[in-house]
Order: structure tokens, then C-alpha cells, then sequence
């Protein structure tokens, strides 16, 4: 079995691990992200053998799934927040810590996120990190002035001594990547992220900024699927060399 492969598997894995967590009653965010859309599918056939819950999608390719899989969604304007959500990431540190945003989605997964009562992950082992850094950090920016919005983030990082490897515009080849709120996305690949409190805020304060997908210590437990199709619950403060090992 090839490595995608393997990890498909394992994003499998996780994905009906964490279906099997939801519970009737429940109003549920629904992530985005390879990882989360295998969850989304095993929760469809959880509501089809009688599940009742109610969910909102975390992007447009999310609702678009649900949609399509006869998951009742609701607005979450509509709603006074959610009792679980359950999404994938980039990375996923010890602490709960993550980075998101590596397929243009981050904003409004923060939005449901932080108005979760559990926030769970859904990954592969290759997601699990000491510290965060390796994956470049998607920074959401307004199309309109992106390139100054490029610079005074380049100028932020420099600033605070946050090491810049590149701070660039994602683009598809000659196209700009535009996210679900026709937005750009930047890639900010720093040396390494030793306060991913610290660096969310700042980037935040930045105008042109609309959000960053740092999530620091917002998982409530890591859910990580392996390519045999078993998957292991990790409370936060989990030890990473027992994952990869
Ligand atoms: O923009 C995408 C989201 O933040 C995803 O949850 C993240 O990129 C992980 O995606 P995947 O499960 O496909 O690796």
C-alpha cells in the first residue's frame, strides 16, 4: 500500500471513530478536510439507522457533502452554539494546539470551533507534531491590498523574531486560491511556532488580515486513525513519540 493510500485509510479510521462518539440530541459542527468529510460520511449513515442530531458545515464543500448525504443542517446563526465539532488538521501539537487552512478553509472552522462546547481532531499519525511549524500557516486575507497585507506580515514576523522562511500567496497554478468568502490565502512557512497564542493575535491585528488558521489549544482530544483501520483516543497532553513510534 502506497503512503496516500495508507493515510486514506487511517483518515477513514478516524473519521468512523469519531462518528461513533455523537450522541442522539446533539447539535454538531461539521469540519472540513479530507479527514472530516470521511466523518461526515460514517455520521450520514449513523442518522440513516436513526442518529437524530443536527449539524452545521464548516465550509461550502462540507455542506455540499451533507447536503448530498441527507444530514439535517441548520444555520448556526439560527442556534445557540454547538456541542461538538469535529474537524481535521494540518498539524496537531500536544497541547491541542493546531494549524489549519492547508485546503483554503479556516475561517469559518474557527467561527464553529470556538463556538463548540468539545472541539475533537480527526487525523493521520503524519499530522501529529512536537511543536507546529513544519506545514506554512494559511493567513486568510482580503484580496484588496494583499500584497501590502503580504509585506506587513513579512514585517510582523521579522519584528517579534518570528523566523520567515517565505510568506507567499497560494496560488493554483497561475490562479490565486479564492476561499469560500472569495478571499486569498497566504502561506507563512516560519522556522518553527513556539506561541501560537502569541503569533494568532498578532497576525489578527494586521488590516487585510481576516483570520489565521493557528487554533491554539482549541482540540479537546485527538483522534488518530491508523492505515490497519483501528483508531486511538489521545487526551491533550499526549506524548507524539508514542504516536509515530
Ligand atoms: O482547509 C482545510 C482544513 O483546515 C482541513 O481540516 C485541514 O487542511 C486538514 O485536511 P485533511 O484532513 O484533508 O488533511
Amino acid at each position: 500500500m502506497g503512503t496516500d493510500s495508507r493515510n486514506e485509510q487511517a483518515k477513514i479510521a478516524a473519521g468512523v471513530y469519531a462518528a461513533s462518539l455523537v450522541e442522539d440530541g446533539q447539535k454538531v459542527g461539521l469540519g472540513s478536510g479530507t479527514s472530516a468529510w470521511h466523518f461526515i460520511r460514517s455520521l450520514a449513515k449513523r442518522i440513516e439507522e436513526g442518529l437524530d442530531i443536527i449539524a452545521v458545515p464548516a465550509s461550502k464543500a462540507s455542506r455540499d457533502l451533507a447536503q448530498e448525504l441527507n444530514v439535517p443542517l441548520v444555520e448556526l446563526d439560527d442556534i445557540t452554539g454547538l456541542d461538538i465539532c469535529i474537524d481535521g488538521a494540518d498539524e496537531v501539537a500536544p497541547d491541542g494546539s493546531m494549524i489549519k487552512g492547508g485546503g483554503a478553509n479556516l475561517l469559518w472552522e474557527k467561527i464553529i470551533a470556538v463556538n463548540s462546547a468539545k472541539m475533537l481532531t480527526v487525523v493521520d499519525p503524519s499530522k501529529i507534531v512536537k511543536t507546529l511549524g513544519q506545514f506554512a500557516l494559511p493567513i486568510e486575507v482580503t484580496p484588496a491590498y494583499y500584497g501590502t497585507t503580504i509585506r506587513n506580515i513579512r514585517e510582523l514576523l521579522a519584528e517579534k523574531g518570528w523566523e520567515a522562511v517565505s510568506v507567499e500567496r497560494r496560488m493554483n497554478g497561475d490562479s490565486p486560491v479564492i476561499t469560500d468568502n472569495d478571499n486569498f490565502i497566504v502561506d507563512a512557512k516560519l522556522e518553527t511556532i513556539t506561541d501560537p497564542a502569541g503569533l494568532a493575535i498578532a497576525l489578527n491585528q494586521i488590516p487585510g488580515v481576516v483570520e489565521n488558521g493557528l487554533f491554539p489549544a482549541m482540540s479537546k482530544g485527538v483522534i488518530v486513525g491508523r492505515p490497519d483501520g483501528t483508531a486511538e483516543f489521545l487526551e491533550i497532553g499526549f506524548d507524539p513519540a508514542t504516536v509515530n513510534a
